[in-house]
């Protein structure tokens, strides 16, 4: 049996705003089978980035539980939390977070190195040849097009072997063709190192490349289509 990488039972994340409650996520039942990659669509304010940031252990729910490869977020404390989320999770935004002052290569060895653990430089070479960033891993990220700088932000996450890639938008700040082919690449990439992936969008065209599609509405899941098979 395939085991769920991700089961978020009846989560809640509730905002006070003075006397207002938001109602960001409002009991979302969640599940990811290892190896899927699944896009979640919603309109803006939805509450698709707290699910994800939830997801993530970024954040802390109202009410409701989170569980990544079978462990419970909320019975980490921020420490615990801090190294769960640096050694199995890897993170892909919207602008892409890159370090102005380092080259390709260092940017996407970051967090190995801060994690302490040795840089395994041939999977460095190879996620770089699978992501068509061979010549620029001497380059500055300030020279690189919007592409290549989430390209690299793709290397970075994928460096550490993380079981689950989470990305908020990641094609967002892309053109349409930049952005189906930095997809098109983050989805080879993925199979090949069976890794898991959960991305955020807001376009359509983008979400008919994964496997499945989650909408939600006003922080509830509303419906999801596909099946757990893959592509
Ligand atoms: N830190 C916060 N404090 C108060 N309200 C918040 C906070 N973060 C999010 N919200 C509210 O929670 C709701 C869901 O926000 P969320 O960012 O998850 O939506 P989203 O679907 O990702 O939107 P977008 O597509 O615009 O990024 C919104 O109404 C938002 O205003």
């Amino acid at each position: 049996m395939e085991t769920e990488i991700v089961n978020t039972q009846a989560l809640k994340k509730y905002y006070k705003l003075g006397n207002n409650t938001v109602k960001a996520l409002d009991g979302v039942d969640f599940k990811v089978k290892e190896r899927e990659f699944i896009a979640i669509i919603g309109k803006s304010g939805s509450g698709k980035s707290t699910l994800l940031h939830m997801i993530g252990g970024l954040d802390s729910p109202t009410a409701g539980k989170v569980f990544v490869g079978g462990r419970d977020l909320g019975e980490m404390d921020r420490e615990q939390l801090a190294i769960f989320r640096r050694r199995n999770i890897g993170f892909v935004f919207q602008n892409y977070n890159l370090v102005p002052d380092l080259n390709v290569y260092e940017n996407i060895t970051l967090p190995v190195e801060l994690d302490g653990t040795p840089v395994d430089r041939e999977f460095v070479d190879e996620i770089l040849r699978l992501l068509n960033l061979e010549e620029k891993r001497e380059a500055m990220p300030n020279t690189l097009s919007g592409g290549q700088q989430q390209r690299v932000a793709i290397a970075r996450a994928i460096a550490s072997k993380p079981a689950i890639i989470l990305a908020d938008e990641p094609t967002g700040n892309l053109d349409t063709a930049s952005g189906h082919d930095v997809l098109g690449l983050l989805r080879s990439v993925a199979r090949q190192f069976q890794q898991t992936v959960v991305l955020i969008t807001h376009d359509q065209d983008i979400a008919q490349l994964s496997d499945r599609i989650v909408h939600i509405e006003d922080g509830r899941i509303v419906r999801g289509s596909g099946n757990y098979a893959g592509k």
